[in-house]
């Protein structure tokens, strides 16, 4: 079969386009873009000059990946003006457009995403490399323990990209999925389909990449992935639990690369962010009337991870409507009470919580107060300055101070800590919440 004429690539590429981008995006950019000659594999395009620069800026990588899949690997666009003499080759990695097959969930949405001191440096983050991908910071990589808001970030950036995006493309997915892809696509020689899948995007988004450890092939081929996208001027995204640093079961070469953008967190949410969160909840599910106190109540216990005060808040309400009965603090609490432990602030001293959790974890006053990092002693200095925080009215930096002299920020992050272990381990569970009983705190 012999190659397609230029007048039918043309024509091809034409339709492609226009089906490709929003009725005013072709209207207003694309539609006066015109023909003026096809060089080997490169399709000259001529623009007029009131839209040249911002056809250039805003479409050149759809435009590249609609030449190839029109022309062929590697095929390319070259935009000039109405005058200009054509100059040729630029180099650009092999790319195929992409089927994008999309997973994203239309709910989540910057404008449903709650911002408090936890989150605002991830969230403008997000937003600038949504309405400026490749420009703003790359690779982005946000980092932090589960159920605070990244995979809400992540669809949130894909779902502004394609409504607002001008024709750019996203992909979301999971390093599991990009797995099981990569593996499917070794097994049944789809290596072509796949590359083109992921390196034929402006945006990958990509969630949980601690999973890339200890996946020795996967992560060679991510890195590849990586570095096409990253030189094609692709914008790249990344969750994960902990910073790149920590990732440490990673190649150097590709912790390098997620360090060399812009890297931030997402901390546990400050409880008016936990009420925002549960007000809008139930402002959007509609499901009835809900004591505001019964809220309050529900964000005071459930403070570190935004999935389970959002799954504290169904149980709660699931039990009064099977029940019959209004959702009361109280109710909230029955339901709340086996699920959590209840810390209710009373005026303690910390001496007393420092007393009882050596007398609790068999070690002395003096191993609390010391440098020490072994265990038991480092969990128990922990969890007697999260104690602290949770029973006292003692500032942070009055808890330092009284375990040795203690920066604010180390008791910070003992409470988090503290906060997470007991979130994820049933002993850690157990062994704070028998100390809480102790001190009468439930
Ligand atoms: N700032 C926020 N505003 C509104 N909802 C939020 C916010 N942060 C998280 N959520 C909601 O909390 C739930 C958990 O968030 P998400 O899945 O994004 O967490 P994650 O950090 O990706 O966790 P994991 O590491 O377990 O994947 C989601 O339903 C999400 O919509």
């Amino acid at each position: 079969m012999s190659d397609p004429d230029p007048a039918t690539i043309w024509h091809r590429f034409r339709t492609e386009a226009q089906r490709a981008v929003s009725e005013s995006t072709w209207h207003i950019w694309l539609e006066r873009v015109g023909f003026r000659e096809l060089a080997g594999t490169t399709l000259v395009l001529e623009a007029p000059d009131d839209v040249r620069s911002w056809v250039e800026t805003r479409f050149t990588r759809l435009l590249n990946a609609l030449a190839e899949t029109v022309i062929g690997p590697g095929a390319r666009v070259d935009i000039v003006g109405p005058q200009e003499q054509v100059e040729i080759e630029r180099p650009r990695p092999e790319a195929q457009r992409a089927q994008i097959a999309q997973e994203l969930n239309p709910r989540l949405t910057f404008d449903q995403f709650v911002i408090g001191d936890c989150n605002r440096l991830a969230h403008a983050a997000a937003l600038a490399v949504a309405e400026m991908p490749g420009l703003a910071y790359n690779p982005l990589f946000i980092c932090g323990p589960p159920g605070l808001g990244k995979t809400h970030l992540l669809h949130s950036i894909a779902n502004y990209v394609h409504e607002h995006g001008a024709g750019l493309t996203a992909r979301y997915t999971t390093v599991e999925a990009f797995t099981d892809h990569f593996v499917g696509a070794l097994k049944d020689g789809g290596m072509e389909a796949f590359k083109a899948a992921y390196r034929g995007v402006d945006v990958l988004l990509v969630d949980d990449v601690q999973f890339l450890q200890s996946r020795a092939k996967t992560e060679q081929e991510f890195f590849h992935t990586f570095n096409a996208l990253h030189q094609a001027g692709a914008q790249l995204v990344l969750t994960s639990d902990r910073p790149p640093r920590d990732l440490e079961a990673l190649e150097d070469r590709l912790r390098e690369r997620f360090e060399a953008g812009l890297v931030c967190d997402v901390k546990p949410p400050e409880r008016a962010t936990r009420l925002t969160v549960l007000r809008k909840r139930v402002a959007q599910d509609d499901v009835g009337d809900i004591d505001p106190q019964a809220l309050e109540l529900i964000a005071d216990r459930v403070a570190t991870n935004l999935r389970a005060l959002e799954g504290a808040l169904i149980r709660v309400v699931a039990f009064g409507s099977l029940t019959g009965r209004p959702v009361t603090p109280e109710l909230a609490n029955e339901v709340l009470d086996g699920l959590y432990p209840q810390l209710k602030p009373k005026v303690r001293s910390v001496k007393e919580i420092q007393e009882q959790t050596c007398a609790a974890f068999g070690i002395t006053m003096d191993d609390l107060l010391s440098s020490t990092r072994t265990q038991p002693v480092a969990f128990a200095r922990q969890v007697a300055m999260y104690l602290s925080r949770e029973l006292t009215d003692v500032s942070l930096p009055a808890i330092g101070r009284a375990f040795g002299n203690r920066n604010h920020t180390t008791v910070m992050h003992a409470c988090k800590r503290t906060a997470e272990r007991i979130a994820t381990d049933k002993d850690a569970y157990e062994a704070v919440r028998k100390l809480t009983r102790e001190l009468g705190g439930e």
